[in-house]
């Protein structure tokens, strides 16, 4: 039975409000004079290929016990047990929660409603291994006996985010194809992607759960009007468009032929479906070959976060940390800092795994919760967001922990680029953590000659306070492999938070709103006529743009 606790009810909680006051005045720096080997006892190394450095934070080896004594009174390993055994603690929606079952090579049987689950995974994961190779070897053939060279899934949120991460993460393990990616209703995004490829070459992959998404299916409508209009002849869809999806019904209702369906299941939320059906995309980049290192990887983390000791589990104590500047420190906010191009979308996936999974103000009883829950998250690739942003991280009023990531391996060794893109990688949390004194300032300016009398006044805009929190996350290189294992630490560590929050982290119904009341408005945008059955605001704008269009 569901375990439901009140964090803030806990002894745990309130321990470690003491310890806040206690120690919150205590700066990074101090931390580091005290311990020489802080650094050592502060960080750990997942497979001598991904090293996490969480000792710039604010905290102590106190602090980490008190919030593990958290998790644990939160009932974090029952809980843990509860998603892997099939138990359905996706509540509002009575499902299973089992992405973890998708790359679960062990194959060690995972049980819903009685079944186990492997054989279907095991099923779908064949499927799309022959697919994949039929069409990457120019076996599959489009209405005029060409092989394919353009596929484009049409999807979105986590039909699309995830494929689209990943795919552009693993550029360097990408063959021939040319991968597109439609997700916005606006259609432009459509256009611009039929403007660059042939209809007798072009696989879409339709790639909805509910296979109702509004902009989904207008997408895929539209690319089946613009197949069709070349070659006008209905059975060519069956040559151009796949569907992965967990509806069969209206698969087949869309005119797809459920042959051509790689199907998946309500236990897989969206936003943790990379590695089901929905990764058919990735698989058809990358390779089947590659896209089993990508399970490999998240598997061997799903076992890292089930057997390690807490005070070992990477996912576990990143989790713990985040928690205690959202809950103590009231971070509002936290960073996602690749120093890698490919990963430029790594943030963005993670705003809806994080944001969509725990921005709840409902708790598991049905109330209100009284202490803050999920995170905006947010972040660009380094050094990017160093000229954009960081001003803010280092001399803004906000606290915003920031995780740093980079590969020690380029993929494109280009000259020096790699040491400069690693140097900065170094020196931003050296500096967010250590700052520069004003004394430090002012014997800066002497040493270039300066008199102190001359500079006094711009001293205090160049002092760097320091002391704000980082995470450092070296990885070897980043390969199928390493970059599922990394996915699959942020999606165990959303979901530690949430048993922590004591809220639902797989349903997403903060989202049925704004559909439903898009749905009133759509028909009333079919005519000219003035608009009256909304606020002042609404109306307004409404009948602004029927006079402007
Ligand atoms: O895969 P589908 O069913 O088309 O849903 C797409 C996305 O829409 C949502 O906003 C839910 O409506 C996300 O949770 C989901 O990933």
């Amino acid at each position: 039975m569901l375990k439901t606790v009140n964090p803030t009810h806990t002894d745990a909680w309130k321990s470690l409000q003491t310890h806040f006051e206690d120690t919150k005045n205590t700066t990074i720096k101090s931390l580091f004079a005290s311990d020489p080997m802080r650094a050592e006892k502060f960080s750990l190394t997942f497979n001598e290929q991904i090293f996490v450095d969480y000792s710039k934070n604010r905290i102590t080896s106190d602090t980490l016990d008190k919030l593990q004594a958290l998790a644990k009174e939160c009932g974090l390993s029952a809980a843990i047990k509860s998603m892997f055994s099939g138990e359905k603690i996706n509540r509002t929606e009575d499902r299973a929660v089992l992405h973890v079952a998708l790359r679960n090579l062990s194959n060690t049987p995972i049980y819903v409603d009685g079944k186990n689950v492997m054989d279907d995974v095991n099923a779908v994961l064949a499927k799309m291994e022959s697919f994949s190779k039929r069409v990457i070897s120019g076996e599959w053939k489009g209405y005029t006996g060409k092989a394919i060279t353009d596929v484009v899934n049409i999807g979105i949120g986590g039909s699309d985010l995830g494929p689209f991460m990943v795919t552009e993460a693993l550029r360097p393990y990408k063959n021939h194809l040319n991968m597109h990616f439609v997700s916005n209703i606006d259609g432009t995004q459509m256009v611009e992607v039929l403007k660059t490829v042939n209809p007798e070459t072009t696989l879409f992959l339709v790639a909805s759960k509910t296979f109702t998404t509004q902009e989904t299916m207008t997408n895929a409508q539209s690319a089946r009007d613009w197949l069709l209009k070349s070659a006008n002849d209905d059975t060519a869809v069956a040559k151009h468009f796949v569907a992965l999806s967990t509806n069969t019904k209206e698969v087949a209702k869309f005119g797809i032929d459920t042959a051509n369906m790689f199907e998946f299941w309500d236990w897989v939320g969206g936003r943790y479906s990379l590695w089901s059906a929905i990764g058919l995309s990735i698989v058809l980049s990358i390779g089947f070959d590659n896209f089993k290192q990508l399970l490999a990887g998240a598997h061997d983390i799903d076992k890292h976060f089930n057997q390690a000791p807490a005070e070992q589990n990477i996912p576990l104590i990143l989790a713990l940390i985040n928690v205690w500047y959202n809950n103590f420190y009231g971070a509002e906010t936290e960073t996602i800092l690749p120093y890698d191009q490919y990963m430029h979308r790594f943030a963005a996936y993670f705003q809806q795994g994080n944001m969509e999974s725990n921005g709840k103000y409902i708790d598991r009883n049905g109330d209100r919760v009284t202490y803050s829950t999920g995170p905006v998250i947010w972040g660009e690739p380094g050094t990017n967001g160093q000229h954009a942003f960081y001003q803010l991280i280092h001399q803004g009023t906000k606290l915003i922990p920031c995780d740093f990531i980079a590969p020690a391996i380029s993929h494109n060794p280009l000259g020096d680029h790699h040491e400069k893109l690693l140097s900065n990688f170094f020196a931003q949390t050296q500096a967010l953590a250590f700052g520069k004194t004003k004394e430090e300032v002012e014997q800066e300016f002497i040493s270039a000659g300066k008199k102190l009398e001359d500079i006094t006044e711009i001293v205090p805009f160049k002092v760097f306070e320091g002391n704000r929190p980082t995470n450092s996350i070296l990885i070897k290189e980043m390969t199928p492999y390493t970059l599922g294992a990394l996915i699959a630490i942020y999606e165990h560590k959303i979901f530690t938070q949430g048993v922590i929050w004591n809220i639902f982290s797989f349903d997403q119904w903060g989202v049925e709103l704004g559909k439903q009341l898009a749905g009133r408005i759509l028909p009333e945008l079919e005519n000219n006529e003035d608009i009256t059955s909304h606020d002042s605001s609404t109306n307004g704008l409404i009948n602004l743009y029927k006079s402007w269009r």
